[in-house]
């Protein structure tokens, strides 16, 4: 069997005396689709942030790519960090720069600093971003002002710069907030195909049609615990009134 592309070993987070997530254990193969849903503060982010290891366990284990990210020299760390992109619901973005330079901060881990600080003032791969953009329909706002772009652009902005860094596992900590429906869907199914290009995908959402529509596995996050986690196909109406219900109850 393949490595997985996720391994959690039950993982713990406190924060003070708060226990955000408590005894996780999860495994992801690559190319999985997998929601993270369940009430406000149920440990979504958290466990997002455990992964893309902006966050440290305080027990437990965390492993991406079959590398303990506890135990990595600063090197390895790096080369991890490159395969992990993230969409979070801020997007992240230099509103006063134009859009390629938001989207070329995909390369920021692979650039020298030469390069990096060089392409502000002569953008470098113009061909590379201008195809991201077009994959997210943003192919004419190459140079556009990012401020100026509207919140749904601004969001497949931030995903063309995933595209463009080309990471193996995309975490995205509910990428649809503050987007219309339409656009809702439109991003999903972005990163729905991203997948399909073989890439593994864990989304934060608290739109539940969206987990079942565009991701083929749930996991159902309740006062930091794992309270169910199955094909989306099989997750039951029940079930989510019950992740939901148990949490106004408690
Ligand atoms: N840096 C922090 N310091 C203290 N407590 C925190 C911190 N980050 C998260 N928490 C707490 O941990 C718990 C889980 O928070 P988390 O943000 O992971 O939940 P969530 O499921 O993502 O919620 P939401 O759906 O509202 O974004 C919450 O009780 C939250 O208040």
């Amino acid at each position: 069997m393949s490595i997985p592309m996720l391994e959690l070993k039950q993982v713990s987070r406190q924060f003070g005396p708060l226990l955000a997530l408590n005894q996780i254990s999860l495994r992801v193969q690559p190319g999985e689709r997998v929601a993270l849903v369940g009430p406000s503060g149920a440990g979504k982010t958290t466990l997002l942030s455990l992964i893309g290891g902006a966050l440290r366990p305080s027990s437990g284990e965390v492993w991406v790519l079959g590398e303990n990210l506890s135990r990595l020299n600063a090197r390895r760390q790096r080369r991890v960090q490159r395969q992990i992109g993230m969409v979070y619901q801020q997007h992240h973005l230099i509103g006063n720069l134009a859009a390629i330079h938001n989207v070329n901060a995909g390369h920021l881990g692979r650039w020298p600093l030469w390069k990096a600080v060089g392409s502000l003032v002569w953008p470098q791969e113009v061909e590379t971003a201008r195809q991201a953009l077009a994959q997210v329909g943003l192919a004419e706002k190459l140079y556009a002002r990012t401020e100026r772009l509207s919140g749904g652009q601004q969001q497949r902005l931030a995903l063309a710069r995933v595209l463009v860094q080309n990471p193996a596992l995309i975490l995205a900590d509910e990428p649809v907030a503050s987007v219309d429906p339409a656009r809702s869907h439109n991003l999903m199914q972005h990163l729905q195909r991203l997948t399909q290009q073989g890439k593994t995908l864990i989304v934060s959402l608290h739109d539940v049609d969206l987990a079942l529509r565009y991701c083929d596995r749930v996991v159902g996050l309740r006062q930091g615990e794992i309270y169910f986690d199955q094909p989306s196909t099989e997750v039951s109406p029940g079930q989510l009134a019950t992740l939901y219900a148990l949490d106004r109850a408690a």
